[in-house]
């Protein structure tokens, strides 16, 4: 409006408010004045903008900084959603699609275990030595042709959300590359139909990821086959010979192919803490509390991938935090997935060392989660004996609580030893997967940081 205002009604714009110079034409004059406009709202715009990073920046330090740490697969994104569950409302479009490439990817291992079986070196099929119409080649070979357009559509997911991966077995996403944004963006195909009519806008022309990319129609014409598949007793006991972690791994959904194959799926928070995507590099997330003493408080939680080769970047993100989550998996008998001869136990006790003697991390609080208990009880009621992997445990009896307060000695001890000054040892035992005593454990958690926080920032 101001730039159209009339010369002659107003005093402040006769010549000598405009500097006019004495030959300069009402034209000149004008085009002068626009372009003192256009400099100033510049000069505007660059304050404003420092005074937005001052007010980014100044909102940052009253906030509580947390690091997210672990090694690969320790859930440190089950850790993220029952500190924050209402923040991954918007997320649920994005983990429909990873649930999905987790079932695909399953469904490839189930059918590379029957080729392993019936077609061991081969590269073409051969003649069927059993024709009987319900045995497991049968079925291997109809489901690799009924399902092939599955497979492409993996291909070309994968493409766009992860192309570092070829396979969903291994997908892996690059933190802070927008890959949630690419499947919230306006004209997911993902979204169900009520969902996109309120989407201002929505044009089908501007979808990201054409509907020819969507698992979901193809999931839902082969369900039965799927369970069907799954349901073979002759496919179960070949799994169970040649994959038998197979239902115990990250990711596994076969269990809840009718539930999950359906057009108007919407993934539940369990499936989200069930599904398994590979994080690489490291993400800052803001959220904000909503209830509870903290409620309106800021944290800054940021997540880091935690597979070996991932480690070297994390050290700038060291720099300000006040709490550092440390998850540890009791996993005693597993091994780590990107080097095989490393036991998963032994990796997160060396991290952890490394972690406490760090001393750019001198003054934030280490607070070690030994996550997925669950995994750690069954594995001990399954018979596995601690002392197969630890000969260190000797003789101690081979039950959780034993075994928890082993290990957690052991952590104690190296946190005693190896932090650069003295610090509390805080250690709770957790199962990320049970997400209501996850988020009552991280309500306290949040409650001890954020006393101490105030109390660091002399507020109390
Ligand atoms: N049984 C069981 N499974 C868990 C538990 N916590 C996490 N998981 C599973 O373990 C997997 C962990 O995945 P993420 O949270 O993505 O692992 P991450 O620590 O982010 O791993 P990177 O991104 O590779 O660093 C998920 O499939 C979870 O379902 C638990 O307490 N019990
Ligand atoms: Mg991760």
């Amino acid at each position: 409006m101001a730039d159209h205002l009339s010369f002659s009604i107003n005093p402040f714009q006769q010549a000598k408010w405009t500097g006019a110079k004495p030959n300069e034409t009402e034209q000149e004059t004008q085009a002068r004045v626009q372009q003192m406009k256009a400099a100033l709202n510049e000069s505007r715009r660059i304050d404003q903008q420092l005074q937005e990073g001052r007010k980014t920046l100044e909102r940052r330090k009253k906030a509580i900084k947390i690091l997210l740490l672990g090694q690969s697969e320790s859930g440190k994104v089950n850790f993220q959603l029952a500190f924050a569950p209402r923040h991954f409302e918007r997320e649920r479009p994005v983990w429909k699609i990873i649930v999905q490439l987790n079932i695909i990817g399953t469904i490839k291992t189930i059918l590379d275990a029957l080729k392993e079986e019936y077609e061991p070196g081969e590269e073409y099929p051969a003649t069927p030595t059993d024709a009987s119409p319900k045995s497991a080649l049968r079925v291997l070979r109809k489901m690799r042709l009924c399902l092939s357009p599955l497979f492409f559509i993996e291909t070309n997911l994968l493409r766009i959300l992860a192309p570092d991966s070829l396979d969903s077995r291994d997908m892996a996403v690059r933190a802070g590359h927008g890959w949630k944004e690419l499947l919230r963006a306006k004209g997911n195909p993902f979204v169900t139909d009520s969902e996109r009519e309120t989407q201002p806008g929505h044009r089908r022309s501007e979808t990201l990821i054409s509907s020819e990319n969507d698992p979901s129609s193809i999931l839902v014409a082969q369900r039965d086959e799927i369970i069907a598949l799954w349901d073979n007793p002759s496919v179960r006991e070949i799994l169970k010979r040649r994959r038998p972690q197979l239902q115990d791994s990250p990711g596994f959904f076969m269990d809840d192919i009718a539930r999950i194959a359906t057009h108007d799926y919407v993934p539940s928070d369990q499936d989200i803490i069930k599904a398994r995507i590979r994080t690489m590099g490291v993400e800052e997330y803001r959220f904000v509390v909503e209830k509870g003493q903290d409620a309106n408080v800021e944290y800054y939680i940021t997540d880091v991938g935690g597979g070996r080769h991932q480690r070297a970047s994390w050290a700038p993100f060291f720099d300000d935090v006040q709490a550092i989550m440390f998850l540890a998996p009791l996993a005693f008998n597993q091994t780590l997935e990107e080097d095989s001869r490393v036991n998963r136990l032994e990796d997160s006790v060396q991290l952890w060392k490394d972690i406490c003697s760090n001393k750019l991390l001198a003054n934030a609080n280490l607070i070690l989660f030994f996550n997925k208990k669950d995994v750690l009880t069954a594995t001990l009621a399954s018979g596995v004996q601690v002392k197969k992997y630890v000969p260190t445990y000797g003789d101690l009896p081979n039950d959780v609580p034993s075994v928890t307060k082993y290990f957690k000695d052991k952590f104690r001890a190296y946190h005693r030893k190896f932090s650069p000054q003295s610090r509390p040892f805080l250690c709770y035992e957790t199962s990320a997967i049970h997400i209501r005593s996850m988020s009552v454990v991280l309500i306290g958690v949040r409650e001890s940081l954020l006393r101490q926080h105030l109390r660091e920032g002399d507020i109390i």
